[in-house]
Parts: structure tokens; sequence; C-alpha cells
């Protein structure tokens, strides 16, 4: 599916485009430019400054609430299974609740990744855009040295499993980052126990097929500075997330939205609630059924928002196909070509960022 909203200049194929920026470092030290009134042309990525408005969804963004998931109480778990599978189905996103994550531990990861933003450049990890498997990367836009149109954006990436990895500074940002990411698998384990037994696997099945043990989970800290242009620029474009599922947390309620029904909807998450939305893995996997939810972040002229974001996926070594039991109950054959999770990811982070246009290359029919 391609964006339904194209940007600016990717529209018209035969206007010269001047090429982006590459000194760019970083749009924080852009954003405190001492009087910027407006953003480098660079940065618009739409000319109509009505896209990036949403709506208030009239359907109420699903909540899914962790521990009925693993109630003792058969009636209750099987509901909860039941609202799991719906929610991925009908949004490819839900507010998680109740998920025993402490509210401290939150806060904490937000303020340490504060700080390592207020780092000098010269004490970050070295921006090296060509090398996007790197374990630990600094740097800004989505893929700076292939985006058309840069995002208003700085992030930081870490793999934190199956090796575990961590900038050492700020110094207490290794402690806090092993146990967010390990409390965070466990919280992942438990849905995807969920999302097997609703796809009608056995419990355990899905964590089996795609070698969850050594499921690749990557760290990505997004800085999104206060934006003089934010009607046109955006934080993060149209994009769905290569994994299974992905957890976000923020310092601020807004700047999250999802696709739903064609529509762009805000996401006003509840306080101290995790979003989870649902990714390309998870819809090849389930054939089609749970699909990766577009989603982007839009930026405001007021406050910095920063997002933690846990990406969850596959064994990097695991070659993912629909699931046969899948395939079998929906009576049709494979959507989606078999690839190893590796490769997948190794070709979407080396584009630019582009809506669903990765899962589109191994598409082989639509359902
Ligand atoms: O900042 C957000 O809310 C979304 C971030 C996101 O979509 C991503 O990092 O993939
Ligand atoms: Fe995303």
């Amino acid at each position: 599916m391609a964006a339904t909203t194209p940007p600016l200049r990717r529209s018209s194929a035969t206007t010269t485009i001047p090429p982006p920026p590459r000194n760019i470092t970083s749009v924080k030290k852009l954003a405190e430019t001492p009087n910027l009134s407006s953003i480098p042309p660079n940065y618009a990525y739409y000319n109509n400054p009505t896209k990036t408005t949403a709506s208030d969804s009239d359907d109420a963004i699903p909540t899914v609430d962790l521990s009925l998931l693993s109630s003792s109480n058969p009636d209750q778990k099987s509901k909860a299974v039941h609202n799991l599978g719906k929610s991925c189905q009908e949004w490819g996103f839900f507010m998680l609740v109740n998920h025993g994550i402490p509210e401290r531990l939150m806060m904490d990861m937000i303020e340490v990744i504060k700080e390592f933003f207020n780092l000098g450049d010269e004490e970050k990890p070295e921006f090296e855009p060509e090398k996007v498997l790197e374990p630990i990367r600094y740097g800004t836009s989505f893929n700076a040295a292939k985006d058309e149109v840069l995002c208003w954006r700085d992030f930081l990436k870490v793999f934190v499993h199956p090796h575990f990895h961590s900038p050492h500074k700020p110094q207490s940002l290794r402690n806090l980052l092993e146990e967010y990411s390990e409390r965070i698998r466990n919280v992942v384990r438990e849905l995807v126990k969920g999302i097997s037994e609703g796809l009608g696997l056995e419990e355990c099945e899905m964590e089996k097929a795609l070698e969850l043990g050594s499921g690749l989970q990557v760290f990505v800290a997004n800085l999104y500075p206060p934006c003089p242009n934010p009607e046109v620029a955006l934080g993060l474009a149209p994009h769905s997330d290569h994994g299974l599922l992905t957890l976000v947390i923020q310092n601020e309620g807004g700047g999250l939205q999802i696709q739903h029904k064609g529509e762009w909807v805000n996401v006003n998450a509840p306080p101290n609630s995790i979003l989870v939305n649902t990714g390309d893995h998870l819809e090849i996997f389930s054939n089609g059924k749970y699909k990766s939810v577009m989603h982007r972040a839009v930026v405001n002229n007021e406050r910095s928002r920063i997002s933690i974001v846990m990406a969850n996926g596959p064994s990097p070594e695991a070659v993912v196909r629909p699931a046969s039991k899948v395939v079998q109950a929906q009576g049709c054959t494979p959507a989606y070509a078999p690839m190893k999770y590796k490769e997948y990811l190794l070709s979407q982070q080396s584009n630019k960022l582009n809506g669903k246009s990765m899962l589109e290359q191994i598409k082989i029919q639509d359902l």
C-alpha cells in the first residue's frame, strides 16, 4: 500500500530535486539556531498544511489488559485472547494497560534519553549513515543519505537482543536499558502467546516458528524538537515497522498518528499505558490477517517530544513465511514469499522510509 498522502517532491517525477544537505547531523542543533523562523525547504514534507492534521477517531482505539491475558480464569483469558486478536485485525494497534512495567522505570528511561540527546555531538556514537545494521547508531531523519525529504527527528538505535549493546554515556543508561528491554521482552512473550492462540495455533507455536528466544530487539529513542512549521514537516514519514510488535512510550501525550480505515487518527494515550503497533512480520506470519499498521509522527512548535520505542522481531536468522495452519484455515495459498528476517531488515533500513514498500516487494497476492 502506498502512503495515501504523497510527499511534496515524490509526486512530480519531472521536477529537478535539490539533494538534501549531507552535512546534517542533528535536527536538535538546527532547531536551536537563534531566531529560526522557518524550516529549510528539505524538511517540507507536504505542500498542503492540512495534510498533517488528523481526527480523534469516533471508534475508540482498543485497549488490551495484559493481566487478563495471563488470567487463571479460562473464560476471562479466552475473552482477552479474542480481544487481542480483534485489536490486531481491526486496528493493528492497541494501548496496553496493566503491563506490570514500573512507571518509575519508564520515567527514568525518558530522563536518561533526554540526557543522551543533550550530550555534545562529539560525545555521541559516530553517525555513519551507510552502516544501517551497526548495533549502535545515532543519527537524524530516517536514512539521511537516501531520504528525499528529511524528517524532523534525531534518533538513537541500539540492538539490545539477542546480543545486548549500549552506549557508554550517560552512565546510567546501560543498566536501565538492560532492565527495560528485558521487561519489554517478557511483555512481548505474553502478547505473542495470546496472538498465537488467537490465530488458532498452540500457545508456543509462534514463538517457536519465529525463534523468538533469539529474537531481534531494537531500541529506538526519537527526539522531535520544536519545529517552526509543524503543519508541513513530519517527525517520521508514514511507514509500517519491520518486526512483529513495537512498544512505545513517550514524554508528551500527542504526536503519534495511525492510519485506520484510510484516515489518520491521533493517538491520545492514557497515562502509564504502552502503545503497541503490529509490524510487517506479523502481517507475513498471519498471512495478511493482521495487517501492519501505517503510522507517522507529527511535530509541534512548542515542546520537544521524546518517544522510546522497542521493536521486537523474529530471530535475524529465521526465514519467515506465513504459518501453514493459518493458510490452511483460510483455504488459500501463502500471500508472501519467504525471506530471512535479517535480509528484510537490511533492505528496509537501507532505503528511504516509504510506507509499506518493502512488504509490497515480497507480496505474492492481495488477500
Ligand atoms: O514517535 C513515535 O511515536 C513513533 C516512532 C516510530 O514510529 C518508530 O520509531 O518507528
Ligand atoms: Fe514506527
